[in-house]
């Protein structure tokens, strides 16, 4: 306070002596450098004033406001308010704010909307200024985020999503890879079938197959020493657990982006840790394979998997194109299995409980199977186009419990004008696909899990076209997994179905609580206890 003190009573000392001279001139050189300084002064502050009015406006179009919202406290902003159950949270607000309103989180401004037509604003009529995802810090260490879900709308992002898509995740290339996902549910169901009788844990189950279902599908499919390879995919899994882990943290750095270079949490610098050890299992899958594929065996694989197809692009570029590298491929191959594996065993669960919540409906399911499959049949991929009530269910489930409740956020390159207010350039901006989902003006009984609202209707599918249903997003940046999601989701729960019939513990009620994350979870684990529908069916999988 003293040193404050002392520092103004200098300055202001400094500043009348700097300036008395000009009140004090007598003779006419200085009166007539007093004259140059005045219209210089003036014309600087004409100057200055129509730079800043053109500059604010370029800031905020049309002179908007920021949308409404609640004024929170100095330096921190809304940031105690928050409620750990974001979605739930910011719904509630939009019940005083409106559809569209903002929040400063520390120095970071943050707009929430919760209305299909402003949905629409965002991703359809302002696609190219929101297609930026908001990066958190600790993303940026992982291939210094050139990856599909983190990298800046771009021709690197282009050149990733067109690989993605053309190379992995279209129908043509998930049916060459069916072999392994059936391998994979086989083991499923020859794991649920020992514990018949006993309690399993339907979480941990789908999250360990979808698991090995996408690491089968990238980089499985034979080929090297088998042994070491699935060594080394059980450290694979248990690294990215502790990554998927620390990106769920909440970091100061994300809401004061000017502190991040002291990383004051130290939260970068445990992730370059992890990321070091992912790397190095990533490059030791990588050289087994190649060493395979040096020793003619064309990776030896039985099935061609996605780790071969990548690795005969690499380096691959046309002139004057991003060229795809090893950084690309591991960072690709990274986002197969952080995007896939919460988000799609969370969606099976998820669905598992509302069927049980819902007995008959589950039944239904289980005749529609019946009659399509056959009951001493096994479930194969090509029944699933024909289980239309099925399909119901699992958009149904994605309806209620969207996997990614608030979405990636998105973050504009200019600031732009929705629904008559002001976004600036850089703000964060969820979309609150949880609420809209449940939106009464949208749904009949919204929350009531009834899939026959989906049942011989066209309209709602997985596109993005219809903006009051978005499970995978929309528009330039929707979810690049969807034929994957799709299938992995419909041939799991048809499996499940087909082949169990399901009861919770003696004496337990059901829990449908939900846990706020990037992933929208249950906020306890199903545990459930299988009995065998058809011993001739489950037999097929022997
Ligand atoms: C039920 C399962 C899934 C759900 C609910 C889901 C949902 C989403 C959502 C909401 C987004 C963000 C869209 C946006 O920002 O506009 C997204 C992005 C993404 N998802 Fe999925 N997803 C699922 C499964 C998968 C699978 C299986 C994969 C791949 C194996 C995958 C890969 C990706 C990728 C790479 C992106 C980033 C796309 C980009 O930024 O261009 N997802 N997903």
């Amino acid at each position: 306070m003293i040193i404050s003190t002392n520092m103004s009573e200098r300055l202001t000392s400094a500043a009348s002596d700097a300036w008395a001279w000009w009140a004090e001139t007598h003779n006419e050189k200085d009166e007539w450098a007093r004259g140059i300084l005045t219209v210089s002064s003036l014309a600087l502050l004409v100057i200055w004033y129509t730079w800043s009015t053109l500059h604010s406006k370029s800031r905020k179009p049309h002179n908007l406001r920021y949308p409404p919202g609640p004024r929170g406290l100095p330096l921190v902003g809304h940031l105690p308010f928050l409620d750990p159950q974001l979605h739930t949270y910011f719904a509630n607000l939009a019940t005083t704010y409106g559809p569209i309103y903002k929040l400063n989180l520390g120095s970071k401004l943050t707009v929430v909307v919760t209305s299909s037509s402003l949905a629409k604003e965002i991703l359809r009529d302002h696609d190219v200024t929101f297609a930026n995802h908001d990066v958190p810090s600790v993303a940026r260490v992982a291939y210094g985020g050139s990856d599909v879900l983190w990298s800046q709308y771009g021709p690197e992002w282009r050149m990733l999503r067109r690989v993605c898509v053309r190379e992995m995740l279209n129908n043509a290339s998930l049916d060459a890879v069916y072999a392994l996902r059936k391998r994979e549910v086989k083991r499923m169901v020859n794991d649920i079938h020992r514990r018949t009788g006993e309690l399993v844990n339907l979480r941990e189950e789908m999250f360990l197959t979808i698991q090995n279902v996408i690491t089968s599908m990238a980089w499985g499919g034979g080929g090297g020493d088998e042994e070491r390879i699935a060594r080394l995919g059980t450290e694979f899994r248990e690294v990215v657990g502790e990554i998927i882990e620390l990106l769920g943290k909440p970091n100061v750095s994300d809401f004061f982006p000017s502190l991040s270079r002291f990383d004051l949490q130290g939260l970068v610098r445990d992730m370059k840790v992890l990321f070091l050890r992912f790397d190095q299992v990533f490059d030791a899958i990588i050289e087994e394979r190649l060493r395979s594929m040096e020793g003619g065996g064309g990776g030896g694989a039985e099935c061609k998997d996605f780790l071969k197809t990548l690795l005969q692009l690499k380096d691959e570029g046309e002139a004057g194109k991003v060229v795809f590298t090893m950084k690309h491929l591991k960072a690709l191959l990274l986002d197969m299995v952080m995007g896939g594996t919460d988000t799609t065993a969370n969606a099976l669960e998820w669905a598992m409980a509302e069927l049980m919540n819902k007995p008959e409906t589950m039944t239904k399911a289980q005749e529609e199977l019946d009659v399509v499959v056959g009951k001493n049949c096994k479930v194969e991929e090509s029944h699933l186009p024909k289980l239309q009530y099925l399909q119901a269910v699992v958009k149904e489930v994605l309806r209620l419990r969207p996997g990614v409740p608030l979405m990636v956020p998105h973050c504009p390159t200019i600031s732009c004008n929705i629904g008559g207010y002001l976004i600036p350039k850089g703000a964060k901006v969820f979309l609150n696909t949880w609420a809209i989902h449940r939106d009464p003006s949208i749904w009949d009984n919204p929350l009531d899990f009834n899939p026959e609202r989906f049942l011989n209707k066209t309209t709602y599918d997985y596109t993005g076209n219809d903006f009051n249903y978005l499970p995978f997003g929309s528009g330039r940046r929707i979810c690049a997994g969807i034929p994957m999601a799709e299938r992995m989701l419909m041939y799991g729960l048809a499996t499940l179905l087909h082949l169990f019939d399901w009861e919770l513990p003696k004496g337990s009620k059901l829990d449908l609580e939900e846990k706020f994350g990037i992933v929208l979870k249950k906020a306890t684990p199903l545990i459930v206890s299988p009995t065998p529908r058809s011993p001739n069916a489950i037999s097929l999988y022997f």
